[in-house]
């Protein structure tokens, strides 16, 4: 039996309705018979424990989830404490901590989700954003001086180092080749950023020469919004910078129908230490303890997970119990215009993989 130890981080608002919910489907598949279980511990680290002990993750924090497989995070985000506090607390603790540094966010509009698009323009996107995860602007560089004086000022200053550069590069045209359209777009604002996003252009500009197989082009980011929008067919592999890529994901899954069903890695492609996988969404102010936030991104998370922890047969049997949820239409949370509440979307899924199961098990009793 291979055991997979999983840190769960359900974190604030709805991260840890769909983390839970996501840790029962998770369960469902392992109960299932596929040769593997399991270890889940969880950690109560967010807000929470932010209001009680003044921190939101314990010091050595990063250094307990480095005995695990992989990390299923939840969201992070409260309405009291600011936001920039709770993000760099937690989210990118851990990330930049563990030097995950190649975010990855798939975006296809589902079996029978309509998206904001016409028909025909929806249909045809099926994309994956590559996230540049350590750097960028969010480096962290940068203060504030002269608080509450006229002359304050506040400095954010983006980094772009070569290593760093090169290793997503590398990593997004890898990821480019292994799919059929072996097609890659780099976006930029050089014209704009004449410094960093150039040494960004021109390194990505030498990373690309080894994958002469790979279809290249290149996007402003402002005109990849459009091109999103307007010829989404045209588009497949995109490799991003931190910012850039954070709000092109978001744009990618509300036009894939919401922003409820967005996935991410959070990859450490050296294997060395766990990676973190989460719902692009975060703590969703206004559905906190409604009960109705849409666990399909938590799920395409698990996905991931799977595949990354090499459970390929688990991950695709679990993508094709979310796509059966979606192609029926019965079951489906407000966001997607449906009146059902995770729970419902919860059991469904699990239901599916259940009698999936079953009818295995009888096929293979009448086989013997
Ligand atoms: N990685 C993260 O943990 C992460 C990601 C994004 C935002 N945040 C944090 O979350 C807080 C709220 O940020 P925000 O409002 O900009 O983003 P948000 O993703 O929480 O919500 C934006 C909108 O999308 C909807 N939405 C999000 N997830 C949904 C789901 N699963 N089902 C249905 N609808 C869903 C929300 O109802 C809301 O209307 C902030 O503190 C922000 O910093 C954290
Ligand atoms: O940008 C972030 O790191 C927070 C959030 O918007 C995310 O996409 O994870
Ligand atoms: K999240
Ligand atoms: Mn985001």
């Amino acid at each position: 039996m291979r055991q997979h130890k999983i840190a769960l981080i359900p974190g604030d608002g709805i991260g840890s309705d769909v983390i839970q919910a996501g840790r029962r489907v998770l369960d469902a598949l392992a109960d299932a018979g596929g040769g593997f279980a399991f270890e889940f511990e969880s950690f109560d680290w967010g807000s929470d424990r932010y209001r009680r002990v003044g921190r939101m993750m314990p010091e050595d924090g990063v250094d307990t989830l480095r005995s695990f497989d992989a990390i299923y995070f939840g969201a992070v985000g409260d309405p009291q404490i600011p936001d920039h506090i709770t993000l760099w607390e937690l989210r990118l603790a851990i990330c930049q901590g563990l030097d995950q540094y190649a975010n990855v966010r798939p975006s296809r509009l589902l079996p029978n989700i309509a998206g904001p698009l016409r028909p025909e323009l929806g249909r045809e996107i099926d994309w994956v954003i590559v996230r540049e995860n350590s750097e960028g602007e969010y480096a962290g560089a940068g203060g504030r001086a002269h608080r509450g004086l006229p002359i304050e000022v506040g400095l954010d200053v983006s980094v772009f180092t070569r290593a760093g550069v090169a290793r997503i590069a590398r990593f997004a045209c890898e990821l480019a080749m292994s799919r059929p359209r072996r097609k890659l777009t780099v976006v930029t604002k050089s014209n704009a950023q004449r410094h960093g996003m150039v040494l960004w252009d021109e390194v990505c500009r030498s990373v690309v020469k080894d994958f002469p197989e790979l279809d290249v082009d290149w996007m402003l980011v402002d005109a990849m919004t459009m091109r999103m929008v307007l010829r989404p067919g045209t588009i497949d592999t995109v490799l991003a910078t931190n910012l850039h890529a954070d709000v092109l994901s978001d744009l990618a899954s509300a036009l894939s129908g919401s922003l409820g069903i967005g996935a991410t890695g959070n990859l450490a492609p050296d294997r060395g230490v766990p990676s973190m996988f989460e719902p692009i969404h975060g703590s969703g102010f206004d559905l906190i303890g409604k009960g109705i936030a849409n666990p399909i991104g938590a799920f395409w998370t698990a996905v991931l997970m799977l595949d990354h922890l090499g459970e390929s047969a688990a991950a695709a049997r679990l993508m094709a119990a979310i796509e059966q949820v979606t192609e029926e239409g019965g079951v489906l949370t407000p966001d997607l215009g449906g009146t059902a509440r995770t729970d419902d979307v919860t059991a469904a899924v699990i239901g599916i993989i259940k009698r999936q199961n079953d009818a295995e098990l009888s096929l293979q009793r009448s086989n013997a």
